[in-house]
């Protein structure tokens, strides 16, 4: 099988769109030129003025299966993923039953072998059930193929059993990936502490219920020598915390997410359950903070942390919904028109951030578009406007505020091992 792509550009490390041909043949790109004769092609792709990139990478997404398929399933959270040009994508484990055996993780797997149209990573919990006590067996879900151990939708509650995770991890050389809240300082809270919460008379989250926990886990992180991962680090505090063990030589990375990159809590048009997620739309000061993190290497990558919800459910107040907004599917784009068209981040930063960086911490084989590599790429139409429409979206849930949002970067094409996985409407 050989495929070509014609006519699309690429971005150099110097920022440049230079113009490249990509010979495709089966799974992997065979030849990189300036003209090839088409004859000797299978199929031709016409990426005429579009962005040729890497496959992007997406370290924090819920697929909610087993469980929850009635929120999102394996195969249209692969597909969502795919349609945001995503090739890789690594799946959170609070699910139902939580994969924390051989079993029950090896039941996750064959479902993922069976229905994921792209590379689907699985999580393995920290501990039992998600609960901050009992450890899981990390060599043995390792060997099963889990990606990295995170109990992702709750902080991990005590010093103790987050030490002893840390040192097995480091032992090990296994990663250990922190959605940090203290549920001690959570006081019900549903929106961020500030101005808008107080507005709308709904109960506050602090910062600190966030970056509190991260301290703690830095100082773990330095004892243990384990690689500590942050999940979507939200406030100011959080930034400043990473900064400072970065400095310090600790082994640490995070990422944050497109929304808390473009959004802050004064933002929140409405008392509905599209705009509640954790960590929540904290202020502008720290959104500030976030984008200063990412541009000065205190944040290593971007994530979108797809949250598929019912509608019945996010079709809600704050205090009723559940926490989370869908992300897979417009996360580039929206990154794309914020930022690189305002002249904020580089192109160039933006892959490195979403594709390059994300592969690199966890120890992933880079795609750095070289002969040789995977064929794991996608096609982003950096010229033409489209509005985010729901009624398109591969994923079951619809719960975003974006929907409406004009945004430029639609994804035409996505191939995974040279295969084409998802095609957008052709202009
Ligand atoms: N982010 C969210 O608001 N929700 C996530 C859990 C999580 O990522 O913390 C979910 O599972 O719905
Ligand atoms: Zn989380």
């Amino acid at each position: 099988m050989d495929l070509l792509i014609k006519n699309g550009q690429v971005i150099s490390h110097e920022n440049q769109l230079i113009p490249v041909q990509l010979w495709i043949r089966n799974k992997t790109i065979y030849a990189i030129g300036k003209v090839f004769d088409e004859q000797y092609f299978d199929q031709v792709i016409d990426a005429k003025n579009q962005l040729v990139t890497q496959g992007l990478v997406d370290v924090h997404v819920h697929l909610r299966e087993p469980g929850f398929a009635y929120k999102e399933t394996i195969q249209t959270g692969s597909q969502a993923a795919s349609r945001g040009g995503f090739t890789t994508i690594c799946a959170m484990p609070n699910l139902n039953p939580v994969p924390d055996t051989l079993e029950r993780f090896v039941q996750v797997q064959e479902i993922i072998n069976q229905d994921a149209i792209n590379h689907v990573l699985q999580y393995a919990p920290i501990t039992k059930n998600l609960r901050s006590e009992e450890l899981v067996d990390q060599v043995t879900l390792k060997k099963a193929g889990a990606f990295a151990f995170t109990n992702d939708g709750n902080g991990v509650q005590t010093a103790k059993t987050m030490y002893l995770a840390m040192k097995e991890a480091a032992e090990n050389n296994h990663t250990i990936v922190a959605h940090t809240e203290d549920e001690s300082l959570l006081f019900n809270g549903v929106m961020h502490e500030g101005q808008k919460a107080r507005e709308l008379g709904l109960p506050g989250i602090m910062s600190a219920t966030e970056s509190s926990q991260i301290a703690r886990d830095l100082l773990l992180a330095e004892q243990t020598g384990a690689h500590y991962h942050v999940c979507h680090v939200s406030s100011k505090e959080s930034v400043r915390v990473i900064r400072q063990a970065k400095d310090a030589g600790v082994h640490v990375t995070c990422e944050v997410c497109p929304h808390h990159l473009l959004l802050a809590d004064e933002d929140i048009t409405q008392n509905h359950g599209y705009w509640k997620m954790n960590p929540p739309l904290r202020a502008k000061e720290d959104q500030e903070a976030l984008i200063n993190g990412l541009l000065d290497g205190t944040i290593d990558c971007i994530a979108t942390d797809h949250a598929p919800h019912s509608f019945v459910e996010k079709n809600q107040d704050f205090l009723d919904s559940p926490f989370g907004i869908v992300g897979s599917e417009y996360a580039f784009q929206l990154i794309y028109t914020t930022f690189v068209k305002e002249g904020i981040f580089t192109l160039e930063q933006v892959i490195n951030w979403m594709a390059i960086k994300p592969a690199e911490i966890f120890g992933l084989t880079v795609n750095r578009l070289n002969i040789g590599d995977k064929a794991d790429l996608a096609i982003f139409d950096i010229e033409h406007p489209y509005t985010v429409d729901e009624k398109r979206f591969l994923s079951q849930a619809k719960n975003t505020p974006f929907i409406g949002k004009e945004l430029f970067g639609d994804t035409l094409y996505t191939l995974v091992d040279g295969k084409i996985v998802w095609q957008g409407e052709t202009l």
